[in-house]
């Protein structure tokens, strides 16, 4: 680059340099809080303060919200209830994500205002969050939802927490009960295992302490705002498996061409990488990737591609193609956790139909413990009821492919079937594999919770794939039925 150049980068307007930034990784949040605390309040803050509400909105609010406060302040919380029109369309687990953005950074917050409150967060934004907002009113401190909150979150893997010490305004600002909650708080997350705690006192209805200071009305605070915060926090580390493309359809237009389609669900590909194709374990190499009509050099996670081996294979529907060097974990006994959504629970001895992605395969599924979500601790169980969250050991007739969840969401999360009645029964997860002996191979006492996030996902897969009408109203009925149930495991 010349100088002149040069001098032209560093003077690029503001705007433009935003811009750029905002193509980096966002950073994903959720909240949770108990009815009330404010959690609508201060998602719409957070949209109105970084200007992320359109204007037609923006209008719509002023005139509506006239009425419903005396402090001469927008009801934030009705932003949401005016956008909840866009949240119908979803056809499982129908959470919205807002997207709000700063000149430093963009964010991805997993709403889910009204009655909806902690299993549908962490339903759908938490198993891909990088922090969680945790909501108190600051007349009431914390509560037993908040420490359970804070144990579900921990479970699912999100290490750093703000606490939202909301509606500080109606304690006149009081700093030792502000003081107060949160070295409680800072104990609980201590023993979660959680260490990055920021605790902030906030109004989301005046906007004090969101995206603009409350230095005015709370001199005595001298930590960062909500958004500050926000902007310097980490994002989980990626996901981190080798090439995975699970087979879902083989391509024979003619003779001389054969190729296997699918969605990357990845690593990346690109012709000339060797590939083995599990379970069968034949190995061969890239040919081409072709994408609609184009003919491209790489895919990545996410494409639909249809990829062209360099030799003659056996490779059908169900099957997986991953690179050679970073492969998969195969076998026919793992550790999985999960979430039970019928009322017939899960029962010991029982076969199921175990999906994941494209493959479909028989299982046998043994609950050890179920979560306790008072307290957070497993506690020995047998068989799970519907609600529950349990360990299990999945024993396979014929060889399963799984990542890690941990690893990869897609290749390590599954849902259950019962064959008698074609239900969706659980949504679960892989945490590591068992020896085929039955001793845990990798990755012992890890913590993870089964999320129907996954689930949500296989059920609009198999949906998309379903070509018989009668087949999509079944999964219809079933994906409502799952809804139902996660709202009956709130509160
Ligand atoms: N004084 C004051 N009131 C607040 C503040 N934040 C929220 N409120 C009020 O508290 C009430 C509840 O706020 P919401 O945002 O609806 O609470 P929520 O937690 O989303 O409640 P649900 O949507 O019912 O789960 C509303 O009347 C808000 O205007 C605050 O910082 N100060």
């Amino acid at each position: 680059m010349t100088a002149s150049a040069n001098a032209l980068a560093t003077a690029e307007p503001q705007a433009e340099t935003a811009a750029k930034l905002r193509d980096t990784r966002p950073l994903r949040l959720i909240t949770c809080g108990s009815v009330d605390d404010g959690k609508s309040t201060l998602i719409g803050r957070l949209l109105w303060d970084t200007k992320a509400v359109k204007e037609d909105q923006a209008a719509t609010l002023k005139r509506d919200s006239g009425k419903q406060n005396d402090l001469g302040l927008p009801d934030f919380a009705l932003l949401l209830d005016g956008l909840q029109a866009e949240r119908e369309q979803g056809i499982t687990i129908d959470v919205a994500y807002r997207y709000f953005a700063t000149d430093k950074r963009s964010f991805i917050v997993a709403d889910t205002p009204g009655h909806e409150q902690y299993t549908r967060n962490m339903a759908t934004g938490a198993s891909t969050a990088d922090l969680a907002v945790l909501l108190v009113d600051a007349r009431a401190g914390i509560l037993e939802q908040t420490r359970r909150h804070a144990t579900i979150a921990s479970l699912m893997g999100i290490k750093q927490f703000v606490l939202a010490v909301n509606k500080i305004d109606l304690t006149e600002y009081d700093r030792a009960g502000f003081e107060a909650i949160s070295s409680e708080f800072r104990e609980i997350a201590l023993t979660l295992g959680v260490r990055q705690v920021t605790a902030i006192p906030m109004s989301a209805l005046k906007g004090e302490n969101v995206v603009y200071s409350g230095k005015a009305v709370m001199p005595w605070y001298e930590g960062p705002t909500l958004v500050e915060t926000l902007e310097l926090a980490p994002v989980r580390g990626a996901q981190s498996t080798g090439f995975r493309l699970p087979v879902q359809r083989v391509s024979r237009p003619g003779e001389s061409f054969r190729g296997y389609q699918g969605t990357v669900a990845g690593g990346a590909v690109k012709p000339g990488d060797s590939v083995a194709i599990l379970p069968s374990g034949a190995i061969a190499n890239v040919k081409q990737i072709v994408t609609f009509d184009l003919v491209r050099n790489a895919a990545v996670a996410g494409d639909a591609i249809t990829l062209v081996l360099d030799r003659q294979v056996d490779v059908s529907r169900g099957d997986m193609i991953v690179s050679l060097e970073a492969q998969p974990l195969t076998g026919l006994a793992f550790d999985a956790q999960l979430v039970a959504l019928q009322p017939g629970g899960i029962l010991p001895n029982k076969r199921y139909w175990l999906k994941s992605g494209s493959r479909r395969q028989r299982v046998q599924v043994t609950p050890v413990s179920q979560l306790e979500l008072k307290s957070g601790k497993w506690q020995p169980a047998e068989s799970l009821a519907m609600n529950a969250i349990g360990k299990v050991h999945l024993s396979f007739d014929e060889k399963a492919i799984f990542d890690p969840y941990e690893l990869n969401r897609t290749t390590g999360a599954f849902i259950l079937i019962d064959p008698d009645t074609n239900n969706t029964v659980a949504g679960g997860m892989i945490t590591a594999k068992r020896s085929d002996l039955g001793g845990l191979h990798s990755q012992e006492g890890r913590v993870l919770l089964s999320l129907p996030a996954d689930l949500a996902d296989q059920i609009m897969a198999t949906e998309a794939m379903a070509s018989r009408r009668d087949e999509v109203e079944m999964r219809r009925v079933t994906a409502a039925k799952a809804r139902d149930v996660l709202d009956g495991i709130d509160g």
